[in-house]
């Protein structure tokens, strides 16, 4: 069981001044991130889609302390959008100290439905997209030793049921960061990569999207974005969140996980309703 408690030294000012992307900011844990990094005084640069949410998080950054508070509006589905963030951010503020990967694609807490277009379509939201801002922000991040956080979840490394599609494009997350990880070490390249693995979350659209079918309690948005940004400034390489439900899939991975998952998280068989959530 590998246990990743970073040393009780995390300080918000660290934060103070750092230049901070932050994707998939418009609501759910992103938009927490933003808040908190505001009111520890570092420079934000949130995106999303949504412009109208945008400029209300920004507004409320401005409020909070933020060093300063600006958005990009657009769709990581198209990877030159992904790109035209990171160069914002170099433009504005000629340099990144931290870069936070976090937003996902609509997908489905369901039973696979075949649909391969769907997974090429995630795949290039919620990987590829990650992969193409690394790749433009490195040489900023190697020029201020840097972090690149990537948010992903249990469902990328204790693989269940229904969410098959999400769960590929969290395991390539894994596999790509990670690798990369190794070559930093081996290079000496002294940028940190921290892979965020999250338990079930109380953002308004996964619980919109598996309340029905999930009986544990999901944990605090809030709390997890401030794990989070703690464990990218002191350069862990995994935050488990919420621990005790993370590295108990993680002990549960050699033993049927998705078995166990089923009747840890749907408690549905005692019940005797049906099997689809
Ligand atoms: N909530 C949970 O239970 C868990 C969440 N996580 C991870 O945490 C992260 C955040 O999840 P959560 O806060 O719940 O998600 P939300 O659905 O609350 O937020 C997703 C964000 O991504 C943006 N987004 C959606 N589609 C696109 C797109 N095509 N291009 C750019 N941005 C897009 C949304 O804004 P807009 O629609 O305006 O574009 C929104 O800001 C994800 O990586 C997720 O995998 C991991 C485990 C559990
Ligand atoms: C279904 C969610 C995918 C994103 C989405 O479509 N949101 C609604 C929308 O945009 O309209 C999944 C996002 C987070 C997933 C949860 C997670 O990652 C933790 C658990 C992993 C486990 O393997 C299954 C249950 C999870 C709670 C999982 C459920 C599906 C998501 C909510």
């Amino acid at each position: 069981v590998y246990f990743y408690s970073a040393p009780e030294n995390f300080n918000e000012e660290m934060l103070r001044g750092k230049r901070v992307i932050v994707t998939g900011a418009s609501s759910g844990i992103g938009e927490q991130m933003a808040y908190h990094l505001a009111r520890m005084g570092a420079h934000v640069l949130v995106t999303a889609r949504t412009e109208a949410k945008l400029q209300k998080v920004v507004e409320r950054c401005r409020e909070l302390g933020a060093a300063s508070a600006r958005f990009v509006s657009g769709s990581m589905e198209d990877t030159a959008f992904a790109e035209e963030v990171v160069k914002e951010a170099e433009n504005t503020w000629g340099g990144l100290d931290m870069l936070i990967l976090n937003h996902i694609g609509h997908s489905y807490f369901n039973y696979f439905d075949g649909d391969v277009d769907h997974i090429r379509k995630l795949l290039e939201t919620n990987f590829l997209s990650y992969v193409a801002m690394t790749v433009t922000a490195l040489p900023m991040l190697k020029e201020s030793e840097g972090n690149i956080v990537v948010v992903s979840s249990v469902a990328g490394k204790a693989p269940g049921p229904f969410a098959a599609p999400y769960s590929a494009t969290k395991f390539a997350l894994d596999g790509f960061f990670s690798s990369l990880r190794h070559e930093f070490i081996i290079e000496n390249v002294n940028v940190s990569i921290t892979l965020c693995i999250l338990g079930y979350i109380d953002t308004d659209n996964a619980m919109q999207a598996v309340s029905h079918a999930i009986k544990v309690a999901p944990s605090p948005k809030e709390e997890c974005a401030l794990e989070i940004i703690r464990s990218g400034a002191l350069r862990q390489h995994e935050l488990h969140y919420p621990p005790g439900i993370v590295n108990g899939m993680l002990l549960l991975r050699g033993q049927e996980p998705g078995l166990r998952l089923q009747r840890f998280l749907f408690d549905r068989k005692k019940k005797g309703e049906g099997a689809a959530p």
